[in-house]
């Protein structure tokens, strides 16, 4: 049997809708809540650079306010380091950054970047955060991540999500195929696998059947569908499906 699959929340996108007007609603800590008491088992806030959505009072709220894990993703920059070290959440993953883009489009490069990031981790794991790398399913980046120290990876589904939106369905089998690899590859390195970015109630069943992967996180598709049924009977369906998959 599968080790249980864990459901992070993401709440972004509660705050994207939030800052469409100003002011304070709908309040994104209010929907951590909701999503905690609907099963929940952490929730995760990318605070942007330019903190288009999450603001630096929502990490501070959600870090006073939840009960479930905070995974706070982050671009590995020295503000976003000492925000970090200042809440100590119980995750830290650390994502690509690009001020233009509309969502986060690819895996970071750790390749290229073992030493900085090396150095960038250590202060990190060191007040007791765990280190989460979004990557690509791509087996460089993976030992890569094992390299520097990181305890987790999350691999990302965007381009697997991508492909199975616009009926690719080729192409989205083959993302499915490489990430079966790829989830197999960080486990056998010790890496504990995590993954998420655009899942779906249609794209989450072959990602959640993967063995070695121990949690899920998902936010834009659930804040949607809360609008049209709820965010408990939202969460309540994915973690359905995602029961149902893993079998
Ligand atoms: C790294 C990641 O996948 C999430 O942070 C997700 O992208 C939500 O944030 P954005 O929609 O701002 O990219
Ligand atoms: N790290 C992925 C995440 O938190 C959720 O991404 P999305 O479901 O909002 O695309």
């Amino acid at each position: 049997m599968a080790e249980h699959l864990r459901l992070g929340v993401n709440i972004d996108h509660v705050a994207t809708v939030r800052n469409a007007r100003g002011g304070g609603v709908p309040d994104p800590v209010r929907a951590a809540k909701l999503a905690e008491a609907s099963g929940a088992d952490g929730i995760t806030a990318h605070l942007r650079e330019d903190r288009r959505h999450i603001s630096d009072a929502d990490i501070e709220n959600l870090m006073a306010a939840l009960t479930v894990p905070l995974n706070f993703e982050m671009a590995a920059t020295d503000e976003m380091q000492a925000i970090a070290l200042r809440h100590k959440p119980h995750a830290v993953c650390l994502v690509p950054e690009r001020r233009e883009e509309r969502t986060t489009e690819g895996g970071l490069e750790v390749a290229r970047e073992e030493n900085k990031l090396a150095h960038f981790i250590a202060p990190l794991a060191e007040a007791g955060c765990r280190v989460s790398i979004f990557i690509a399913a791509d087996c460089r980046q993976i030992e890569a991540a094992a390299r520097i120290g990181a305890q987790v990876v999350e691999l990302h589904t965007g381009a697997y999500c991508d492909a199975f939106a616009e009926g690719r369905m080729d192409d989205a089998a083959a993302e499915v195929a490489r990430l079966t690899d790829m989830a197999a590859f960080a486990h056998d390195l010790g890496l504990e696998v995590h993954a998420g970015h655009g899942l779906t109630y249609d794209t989450v069943p072959p990602i959640a059947a993967l063995p070695q992967v121990v949690e899920l996180n998902i936010g834009h598709f659930l804040i949607g569908e809360a609008i049209f049924l709820g965010l408990e009977p939202a969460i309540a369906r994915m973690r359905e499906i995602m029961d149902t998959a893993r079998g």
